[in-house]
């Protein structure tokens, strides 16, 4: 990858003040399969150390005036975006989204930090009403000390800032361990956190085996909360480690998103917004459309379009001018759609553009769409997390809605139609956290972003995003009689 600042490109991790660690673990280029670059595979002993640092670097930075951590964040805010051309080549080397899609995710994982250097400032808290004459009654909102956060491939840089912004604006520090097929895209943001004025300590990153390093963050008791996005497996692991010592827990966790069309629907809308919703990031987010139910009246023009549209995806190396597909992260994410296309045609439905691995070779599957897709098909059922758009028909809303919810996923839902009634009614009878109307793209720094069911637990972003970091505490201040 070419990069203007090379020292952005780190292969050590960061514990207090030491980049430390031999390179070891390789990291590959998901386009060309190269090996890009080394960091180093720790462990337990590893983690400790960083928890330790953390701890130690907590009661100053707490201490700090929040304005002043405030500043530090807006700093690195600064930062990440005067470096976007740098981040984004490092996020399509490492993770393969086409530049386009990498440099809107540094604006997005950059936004975060924006507002949590605003939301710094803000970590108010209140005075109740006196239940005793006497007396008086403060709610603090404190720091709730050091946390741990475990954060997945597909947005290498956003999910760690939804997470590590709002903890160090609320006066945490906090341990990372990033996945260890993008540990670069951190490592680069390490860097710019330093150059930000973060002191050593505040944000550590910990880059190899998962098992010990959440291992540690999981047992250690000075660990008081586990941040995580991933799948919703893992999840249910960390919160059952945790519970020896009763720590918080925010979890973004696995989808199994429905978009649903209906016969009043502006057309052209739909296939934009399942465009949009489906292929994002090849299909690679927890939020992407896994299931689209289409109303029988608009079924057979919905799927010509969407073909249609399906088949003017560029795919190739992200880094290649006019590329808006790229490979898929890895060989066990190209298999898992692999097999929910087979299994999904064994069971009846019809390939309608693509459904095989890609002439490129490699991790490249062709952008598919499917018809004839029944609710007893793996992907009906579980996260395909690829290019796989999968057409469900329906007849009436209520079949709709039945469908969509069932699934022990809540995480998102789309729905087009131009019925204001039908709006409300379905957006308030759909079981997810997030909903999406005659739109396909819901994210961004200003909304809650979170699940219900086994999608998790907690909001990230928005003003309320701070609150996961924070302890109410009230103090009863008595012998105040005048
Ligand atoms: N909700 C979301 O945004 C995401 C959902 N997923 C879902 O998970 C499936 C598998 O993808 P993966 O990348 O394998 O997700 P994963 O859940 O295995 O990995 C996410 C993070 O958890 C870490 N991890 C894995 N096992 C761990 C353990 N025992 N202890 C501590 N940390 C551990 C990984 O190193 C990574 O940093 C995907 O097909 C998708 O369905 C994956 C990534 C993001
Ligand atoms: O994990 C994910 O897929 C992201 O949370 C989706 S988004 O927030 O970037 O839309």
């Amino acid at each position: 990858m070419k990069l203007q600042d090379h020292e952005l490109l780190k292969e050590q991790c960061r514990i207090g003040d030491s980049w430390c660690g031999t390179p070891s673990l390789e990291v590959t280029n998901p386009a060309t399969g190269s090996v890009i670059a080394k960091v180093p595979y720790l462990g337990a002993a590893e983690t400790k150390q960083a928890i330790e640092a953390a701890e130690a670097a907590l009661p100053a930075w707490r201490g700090m005036l929040a304005k002043d951590r405030a500043a530090i964040l807006r700093r690195w805010y600064e930062l990440q975006m005067s470096h976007q051309e740098d981040l984004a080549a490092i996020m399509t080397a490492e993770q393969g989204k086409p530049l386009s899609e990498a440099r809107g995710e540094v604006a997005y994982a950059a936004s975060f930090t924006e507002l949590f250097a605003e939301e710094a400032k803000r970590v108010y808290g209140e005075i109740i009403p006196t239940p005793k004459a006497g007396a008086r009654v403060l709610v603090e909102r404190q720091p709730i000390g050091v946390v741990g956060a475990i954060t997945p491939w597909n947005f290498p840089l956003a999910m760690i800032t939804r997470k590590v912004s709002p903890a160090l604006a609320a006066g945490c520090t906090v341990v990372c361990k990033p996945a260890e097929d993008t540990p670069l895209s951190a490592l680069a943001l390490m860097e710019l956190a330093i150059r930000a004025g973060v002191p050593p300590g505040v944000f550590n990153i910990v880059t190899g085996d998962p098992k010990a390093i959440g291992g540690e963050l999981t047992s250690n008791p000075t660990v008081r909360m586990i941040t995580f996005t991933g799948s919703t497996e893992v999840g249910k692991l960390l919160m059952r480690q945790s519970a020896s010592t009763v720590k918080k827990m925010g979890l973004e966790l696995g989808g199994n998103a429905p978009l649903i069309v209906f016969d009043d629907a502006d057309l052209e809308r739909a296939v934009a917004g399942a465009l949009a919703s489906k292929f994002r990031n090849m299909g690679q987010t927890c939020v992407c459309a896994n299931r689209i139910l289409v109303q029988d009246g608009i079924f057979d023009r919905f799927a010509d379009r969407l073909a249609e549209e399906v088949e003017q995806f560029k795919l190739g190396d992200g880094t290649e001018e006019g590329v808006d597909q790229g490979p898929l992260i890895n060989e066990a994410g190209l298999e898992k759609v692999e097999a929910h296309v087979a299994d999904a045609v064994d069971k009846g439905a019809k390939i309608k553009t693509g459904g095989k691995r890609a002439t490129l070779g490699g991790t490249f599957f062709e952008p598919t769409v499917l018809t004839g897709a029944t609710t007893e098909m793996l992907l009906a059922n579980e996260e395909t997390f690829g290019p796989v758009a999968a057409l469900f028909r329906f007849t009436e809303e209520e079949e709709a809605i039945r469908i969509a919810n069932d699934t022990p996923y809540g995480l998102a839902a789309y729905f087009f139609t131009r019925d204001l009634a039908r709006a409300f009614r379905v957006s308030e009878a759909l079981e997810c956290g997030i909903v999406g109307v005659n739109e396909g793209l819901t994210s961004s720094e200003m909304v809650p972003f979170g699940g219900v069911k086994e999608s998790g637990i907690g909001r990230e972003g928005s003003h309320h995003g701070i609150d996961e970091f924070v302890e109410m505490k009230y103090i009863l201040m008595g012998g105040l009689e005048s």
